[in-house]
């Protein structure tokens, strides 16, 4: 199966055209106040029509509640949901049920017991994004930059795709996808000049550098 990029926080009509025309598979919004990528449902429904079916829409959301949900579905009707928060199994099924979109649920991590959390969300997620667990006193649960230990995911077992995210950037990505054997990465900070300003030349280097590892990989 071939890779998926996903490149995330795009707030701008000019680096989301940047991202679709390097080949990204996702292109990822953040509903997220306190984000510095957070967008407005105005910006989101005006970034999703541009979108135009050359890429999957993402929405990342934070604990959202129903009526968040309901907001995001009317601006931008996702292709799929970015569940970064603390939410149960119960709370996946029900966004599941109520929105009729899959669900990636994000999965901190820092050391191996926290893939205890695994059997529960692979019965209910279409798809799990393991990403750097974020510090205790941090504004937001991700999007911070800052990686994890890819080998805790060296002898993993599941039978549900996966991505892998956390301070990832085109140097690194490559060494990422070797020792994860993850089906897609996911970056934000790693195209970024600061936070929440996209760089369209690092959005391209990241692209251009997922890809050409992956066809290293099938040689
Ligand atoms: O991007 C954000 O601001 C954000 C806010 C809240 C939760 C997740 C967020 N971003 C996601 O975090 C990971 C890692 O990002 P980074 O590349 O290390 O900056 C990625 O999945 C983003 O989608």
């Amino acid at each position: 199966m071939s890779l998926l990029v996903k490149i995330c926080g795009l707030s701008t009509r000019e680096t989301l055209e940047v991202a679709l025309d390097a080949g990204a598979d996702m292109v990822g919004f953040v509903f997220f106040p306190p984000s510095p990528r957070h967008l407005s449902l105005e910006l989101g429904r005006e970034l999703g029509r541009q979108v135009k079916g050359r890429a999957l829409k993402v929405a990342l959301t934070v604990d959202a509640d129903d009526a968040t949900f309901d907001n995001i579905m009317d601006a931008l009707s996702p292709d799929i949901f970015q569940l970064h928060g603390k939410e149960s199994v119960a709370r996946l099924r029900d966004i599941k049920q109520r929105f009729g979109r899959p669900v990636m649920k994000a999965v901190p991590v820092e050391v191996a017991a926290d893939l205890a959390v695994l059997p529960g969300y692979a019965a209910v997620a279409d798809r799990i994004l393991f990403d750097a667990r974020a510090p205790k006193d941090a504004t937001r649960p991700g999007g911070l930059g800052t990686p994890f230990d890819w080998r805790l995911l060296g002898n993993l077992e599941l039978k549900l795709p996966y991505m892998v995210s956390g301070g990832l950037h085109a140097q690194n990505v490559a060494e990422a996808l070797r020792v994860t054997g993850a089906g897609g990465v996911d970056v934000s900070s790693g195209v970024e000049s600061a936070p929440g300003v996209k760089d369209p030349e690092m959005i391209k280097a990241f692209i251009r550098a997922a890809r050409a590892s992956q066809e290293l990989s099938v040689r």
